[in-house]
């Protein structure tokens, strides 16, 4: 046996209605004055307030952020920093969609530690402590909420990562309630990002990749799959979204361990420098990605095609099987109404080359692809994806 290690968010509340309670749930944590990292859009509808209710009513000074974007800049990173100062905050907590909660995560790093953020991009580099975290996600994506990892935009364009178990959150609240009236394409977008985790985690080249993250990415991809289309088409149906939340937590569980490779890799200069939604920037590389790494990569593609498409498994053979189930992949995007070309989200051919080379900026996850990915490969695929 391999060895490994395995880190997760230590307390992970899963309950309808719980975001309404957080104050009890978290007192003992994040003492008496917090940050509250959210989005402007999360504000108005106010999904927010039944929160915001709790902590006051548990006597936690709640100080709200609500300056993030999405693909969160450095720049929104120091404003909440400096917010978190002012308010002298004893703790931070991230509401949103994986933008929310990754900005949540450096400004707990950056006001415990006091370190820079120059030190700390990068793999274990992080120093801490941390202020105390606690994260709920709104969208069934990222997974976050149990990763190790914040995403960060540099310089207008490249998007950076923080990876360090010093910013897992010390409780995870997963109200699947938050997430009854995401709009459908948010919904297809955030789904699909959480099925790439699931994939990417199983067939990943990490030498961490472990027997744990393989059962959950398994278990995430039963959940995602029978659910995805029914939450995106009919998003009142609570068990529905109660899956979806809790297949992108599972999913998330997975990557943490066994991160992501060549998906998310080509996925983000998409996202960085075209603004494209993450979830959507992945969709569009997806197929693309699994067909070049099929080589390599068709027995795990094979184990778990039906999980996510039950119906797959009286597809013959391993080669089959697995090209059954990129096609499944591609036609899944299609039919919950996501672009499937880069030429249908506006960018032009000239931006390829560009784009390429981006992509090979990502080292930390094209070493974890199942197969070696050259600038021309990675310039091939786009091509193929236009
Ligand atoms: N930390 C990680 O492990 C990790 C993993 C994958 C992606 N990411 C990062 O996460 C970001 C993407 O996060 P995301 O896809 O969750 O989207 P997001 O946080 O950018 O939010 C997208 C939009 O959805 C809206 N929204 C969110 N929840 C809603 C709800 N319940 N109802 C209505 N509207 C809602 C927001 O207001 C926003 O306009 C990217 O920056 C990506 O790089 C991080
Ligand atoms: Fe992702």
């Amino acid at each position: 046996m391999q060895p490994f290690v395995f880190s997760t968010t230590s307390q992970i509340v899963f309950r309808p209605g719980a975001s309404a309670q957080i104050g009890g749930l978290v007192k003992t944590k994040v003492g008496d004055r917090v940050l509250f990292v959210t989005d402007p859009g999360l504000r108005a509808l106010g999904l927010c307030e039944p929160a915001l209710s709790s902590l006051a009513e548990a006597g936690i000074r709640a100080t709200i952020f609500d300056g993030v974007e999405a693909d969160p800049s450095l720049t929104t990173v120091e404003a909440a920093v400096e917010a978190a100062k002012v308010a002298a905050a004893t703790g931070v907590i991230g509401f949103g969609g994986g933008s929310s909660l990754d900005v949540a995560k450096v400004v707990a790093l950056l006001c415990g530690s006091g370190e820079d953020i120059d030190s700390a991009w990068g793999v274990g580099n992080a120093k801490g402590p941390r202020l105390p975290l606690v994260l709920v996600p709104t969208t069934a994506g990222t997974g976050s909420e149990v990763t190790p990892v914040s995403i960060i935009t540099v310089g207008g364009d490249e998007k950076r990562g923080v990876s360090s178990p010093i910013i897992l959150p010390d409780i995870a609240v997963l109200d699947a309630d938050l997430t009854l009236g995401l709009p459908p394409a948010i919904t297809a977008a955030t789904g699909v990002d959480a099925m790439v985790h699931a994939i990417e985690a199983y067939a990943s080249k990490n030498p961490n990749n472990n027997p744990l993250s393989k059962m959950l990415a398994r278990q995430a991809l039963q959940l995602l799959g029978a659910n995805i289309e029914k939450a995106v088409f009919e998003g009142r149906d609570r068990a529905a979204r109660g899956a979806m939340l809790l297949g992108s937590m599972l999913a998330g569980q997975a990557f943490a361990n066994s991160p992501v490779a060549a998906v998310h890799a080509l996925a983000y200069p998409i996202g960085g420098t075209f603004h494209v939604p993450h979830g959507l920037s992945n969709a569009l590389v997806l197929p693309h990605v699994l067909r070049f790494n099929a080589p390599n990569a068709a027995s795990d593609y094979a184990e778990i095609a039906a999980d996510a498409f039950p119906d797959l498994a009286t597809e013959q053979g391993v080669q089959g099987r697995s090209a059954a189930f990129v096609e499944r992949l591609a036609e899944l995007s299609a039919k919950l109404g996501l672009q499937s070309r880069l030429s249908d989200v506006g960018i032009g051919q000239e931006h390829l080359p560009g784009m390429a080379r981006d992509a090979m900026k990502q080292t930390r996850l094209l070493g974890n692809n199942p197969r070696e990915v050259s600038e021309e490969d990675a310039l091939s695929i786009y091509k193929a994806a236009w």
